[in-house]
């Protein structure tokens, strides 16, 4: 199966948003992975769904986008409505393939964008408001059913996005372990302050909206505290072959 390759500009977030689209016939999975800040998902997903020939939804990539276009558009954090409206307008579009991750609001390429630290300190206020969430919940399920075999990670796929998706797994790591892979991942060279903002604190003020620190019935806990990177991704794989 193939993970898509071109992309469209949607007019909306209500509106087509990713390059997925299947025929009615094709083959259908998900495979949904929530956990906290630094446990792995993105990495770990994306190189499953690279080994499993599916494609991959990086969700958080969806918030941070409406947070670059909040502070784009000039949007006041502190006005909720204004908020759910860019968010309401926001004319993303996500790539879905694991080798070519791509993210365009409009016209603008904010692939590099929203991962700077600006984004990253403002996406608390649209992952936190429930309008905003609502939205994006809807253009993610649209994503997920025209991806047909896809691995989606966030916060709340396996609770809210996916319930029904017949892989449902947390992926988890200690606090400390994640703070140190965060601190790996950015050079080495951030103070212990920085990283307990961008890993921890972010995670507090997340948890406030969704619940991703424990799993719900029927979720399995992946714990990769004592786990290298290679074994991680086989025994997410390893749980999608089983159910295939
Ligand atoms: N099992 C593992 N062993 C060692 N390093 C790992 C492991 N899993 C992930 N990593 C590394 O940890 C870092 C953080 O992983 P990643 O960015 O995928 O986390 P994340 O859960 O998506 O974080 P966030 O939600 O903040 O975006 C990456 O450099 C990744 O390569
Ligand atoms: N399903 C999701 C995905 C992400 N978020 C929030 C949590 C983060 O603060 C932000 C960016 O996510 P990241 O790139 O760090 O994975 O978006 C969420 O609430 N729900």
């Amino acid at each position: 199966m193939s993970a898509g390759a071109s992309r469209h500009v949607a007019a909306s977030v209500s509106d087509s948003v990713s390059d997925a689209a299947s025929a009615a016939d094709a083959p259908r999975l998900v495979v949904a992975v929530d956990g906290p800040s630094g446990s792995g998902k993105s990495s770990v997903c994306r190189a499953a769904a690279r080994e499993l020939g599916a494609a991959y939804l990086d969700t958080g990539a969806m918030y941070r986008a409406a947070a670059w276009y909040c502070l784009d558009q000039g949007v006041d954090f502190d006005d909720e409505d204004a908020v759910a409206v860019a968010v309401e307008e926001l004319p993303l579009s996500i790539s879905t393939d694991p080798d070519h991750q791509t993210v365009t609001v409009g016209q603008a390429d904010v692939t590099d964008a929203i991962r700077g630290s600006a984004v990253s300190e403002a996406v608390s206020e649209v992952s936190t408001n429930r309008r905003a969430r609502s939205l994006l919940v809807d253009a993610q399920r649209r994503i997920i059913d025209e991806a047909g075999v896809v691995v989606a990670e966030g916060r709340d796929i396996t609770t809210v996005v996916a319930p029904d998706a017949p892989v449902r797994v947390l992926l988890t790591a200690s606090a400390e372990v994640r703070l140190a892979r965060r601190g790996l991942q950015l050079g080495g060279e951030q103070s212990a302050e920085s990283l307990h903002r961008q890993v921890l604190a972010r995670d507090a003020k997340d948890s406030t909206a969704v619940n991703f620190t424990e799993a719900a019935d029927g979720v399995a806990v992946l714990d990769s505290t004592d786990l290298t990177f290679e074994e991680t991704v086989a025994s997410l794989v390893d749980r999608v072959r089983a159910v295939r």
